[in-house]
């Protein structure tokens, strides 16, 4: 069984939970109220620059050019999407000013970048395959399951469910069982508790949206 498999398998109930998110279901009606959306962006965004420098740390500390390209190429993609939120969504729906990360945001990014930084590297590789994997599935999950008419979040949806994501989050996958296969048991354990956690913290992040999390104080 390849190492992906395996830690898929130990996510499903998470990946299905998320699937039942009211976010996600009012997402896909199109119902879901604009605030929560911009509360949604507007953390994307702090994330996916983030999110990127995680990439761009992975990149550096791979062992071969292919590799470190993937990466390189992965941490562009993040900056592009961010910047494509900034000029699409952000105008259209006035969101504007810059924005302090929320208590889960802050969570999630740091545990990314913790992982990255100091974790073996395959470990950090495991740690980032859930924010490509489980919005290739739930973009398409979403975009097959929508109801006829406007949806105002279209877009989102198309980023996320479009061919060319999907290209990149299969690559990602395959990096990741390459190097699983180079690891010992213990090393892949450690890899499969850096994906379902990463996995919960997904969860959290489309939760925290929803309740338009603050800091207590
Ligand atoms: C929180 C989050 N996770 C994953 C993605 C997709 O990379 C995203 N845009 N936002
Ligand atoms: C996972 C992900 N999300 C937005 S961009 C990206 C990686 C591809 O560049």
């Amino acid at each position: 069984m390849k190492w992906s498999e395996n830690a898929w398998d130990e996510i499903e109930n998470i990946y299905c939970s998320i699937i039942e998110m009211p976010f996600n279901q009012e997402l896909l009606s199109g119902t879901l109220l604009l605030e929560r959306f911009q509360f949604y962006m507007q953390q994307d965004g702090v994330y996916l620059v983030e999110f990127s420098r995680a990439l761009s740390l992975i990149a550096s500390r791979c062992f071969n050019h292919p590799y470190t390209l993937d990466f390189i190429r992965f941490a562009e993609g993040a900056i592009v999407v961010e910047r494509s939120l900034h000029e699409g969504y952000f105008k259209q729906f006035n969101v504007t000013g810059t924005t302090e990360a929320s208590p889960t945001c802050q969570n999630y990014t740091q545990f990314l970048l913790t992982k990255a930084s100091l974790d073996q590297v395959e470990v950090a590789m495991a740690a980032v395959l859930p924010c490509f994997w489980i919005y290739k599935k739930a973009g398409d999950y979403i975009y097959a399951n929508q109801h006829e008419g406007i949806n105002p979040y279209q877009e989102w949806i198309n980023t996320y469910a479009g061919e060319e994501f999907g290209l990149l989050v299969e690559k990602a996958i395959a990096i990741c069982d390459a190097v699983a296969e180079t690891c010992s048991a213990l090393q892949r354990e450690q890899m499969t508790k850096a994906f379902v956690m990463a996995s919960k913290l997904e969860w959290m992040f489309w939760d925290s949206a929803y309740r338009l999390e603050k800091w207590p104080v």
